[in-house]
C-alpha cells in the first residue's frame, strides 16, 4: 500500500527555476526508496512540500491517506524527518533528545525510554548517551538525529543524507535501523548522493535531474537498462596515449590516464586479450573488467561533468 503518492507535482519559486517540474512517485509500506541526485535537482524542495513546509505551484501530495498542503500539521505527524543539516543539541545529552523526542511525538513515558535505549544500544552511541551536545562528535550527533527520527517515527520516515559524517561500522549499524524501520511496515525516503549506499540499503531508486523523476527502479532494473553489461577500467601509461577501440565496444570516457570502455558481455573475450597484448606491449599500465555499476547508470543519467574529450582513437 502507498504512503506516499506525488503526483505531477510542479514547484516554481518566484525568483527561480521550476524546482519540480511534473513529479509523479509512490513509497510503498514496508520499502526503502532511495531519491537520488545532483545538488539542485529538486529533492529538498520535493521533501519541504510532502511535510508541508513549502506550498505545490500544482499537483497533489497524498501523504498517509491525508493532504500536506491543506493539513500540514497531519503531515508531520505522520512523517519523520531527517533533515541534511546538523540538529541543535547544545545543553542536552543523546538520551534526553531521543526520549523527548519520541514523547513529542506521543510515546508514553515507558516506551520513549525503552525505545531510546534500544536504539542507542543499536547504534552503539550508548558511550555518549548522557554527553552534552556541544562535546559530541559530528558522527555521534548525526547517529543521535537519526534515533531522534526513529524513536515514534510514524509512518513515512524521510532521511537526508543520514550517513555522513558517520564512520563506517556505525553506518551498517544504521541501516539495519533503517531495514527494521522498513521491516516494521513504514516506507523509507532516503535522499542521497551517494549511489553506493543506495544501491546497497534502497529497494527502489528515483533519480532527479532538473526538477524532474528522470529513471525509476530497482538497482538491477537500472542496471540492466544499460548499453554494456561490463566495464573494461584502463589505466594508460601516458596520458596523452591515444585511446583505445575495442571491438563491440560504447563510448569511452576519459579522465586523465585513466579510460572507462562499456562493454557487452560478448565482447569481453576478446577485449580482454586486446587489453592483455596492450600491457604487453607497455601501452596499458593496468586493466580491470568489472560489472557496471549503479554509479555509471547515473552518470550516465545525469551527466559526469568532469569527462574529458577524446584524444583520438586508435583501433587494438
Ligand atoms: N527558496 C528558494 N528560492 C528560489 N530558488 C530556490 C529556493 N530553494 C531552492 N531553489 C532552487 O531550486 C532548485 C532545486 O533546489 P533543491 O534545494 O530542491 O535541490 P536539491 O536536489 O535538494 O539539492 P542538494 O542536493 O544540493 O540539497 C535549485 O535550482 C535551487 O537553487
Amino acid at each position: 500500500m502507498a504512503v506516499l503518492e506525488v503526483d505531477h507535482l510542479v514547484k516554481r519559486y518566484r525568483r527561480g527555476p521550476r524546482a519540480n517540474d511534473g513529479v509523479t512517485l509512490r513509497a510503498e509500506e514496508g520499502e526503502v526508496l532511495g531519491l537520488l541526485g545532483h545538488n539542485g535537482a529538486g529533492k529538498t524542495t520535493l521533501i519541504n512540500q510532502v511535510v508541508g513546509l513549502a506550498r505545490p505551484t500544482s499537483g497533489t501530495i497524498r501523504l498517509a491517506g491525508g493532504d500536506p498542503v491543506a493539513d500540514p500539521a497531519s503531515a508531520r505527524a505522520a512523517c519523520a524527518l531527517m533533515p541534511q543539516s546538523q540538529v541543535p543539541l547544545d545543553g542536552i545529552t543523546p538520551r534526553q533528545a531521543v526520549e523527548t523526542t519520541a514523547r513529542i511525538r506521543g510515546a508514553p513515558r515507558q516506551r520513549a525510554r525503552a525505545r531510546t535505549g534500544d536504539l542507542l544500544a543499536a547504534l552503539d552511541i550508548e558511550e555518549w548517551a548522557d554527553t552534552a551536545g556541544e562535546h559530541l562528535s559530528g558522527g555521534v550527533r548525526r547517529l543521535t538525529a537519526f534515533a531522534m527520527t526513529a524513536a515514534e517515527p510514524g509512518r513515512l520516515v524521510i532521511m537526508d543524507e543520514p550517513t555522513n559524517d558517520v564512520d563506517p561500522v556505525r553506518r551498517r549499524l544504521l541501516w539495519a535501523q533503517v531495514r527494521a524501520l522498513a521491516a516494521g511496515g513504514r516506507a523509507v525516503l532516503l535522499v542521497t548522493h551517494n549511489v553506493a549506499e543506495a544501491e546497497r540499503s534502497a529497494d527502489r531508486l528515483a533519480v532527479m535531474d532538473s526538477g524532474r523523476v528522470v529513471a525509476e527502479g530497482t538497482p538491477a532494473g537500472l542496471r540492466a537498462g544499460v548499453a554494456g553489461d561490463l566495464r573494461l577500467d584502463l589505466l594508460m601509461a601516458d596520458a596523452d596515449a591515444p585511446e583505445v577501440a575495442f571491438a563491440g565496444a560504447g563510448r569511452p570516457h576519459r579522465v586523465g590516464r585513466r579510460i572507462i570502455v562499456p562493454l557487452p558481455a560478448d565482447a569481453a573475450d576478446a577485449a580482454l586479450a586486446c587489453a592483455q597484448r596492450l600491457r604487453a606491449a607497455g601501452r596499458i599500465e593496468e586493466f580491470a573488467l568489472t560489472p557496471v555499476s549503479l554509479e555509471d547508470v547515473y552518470i550516465g543519467l545525469v551527466g559526469g561533468g568532469s569527462e574529458e574529450g577524446h584524444h583520438g582513437a586508435l583501433a587494438a
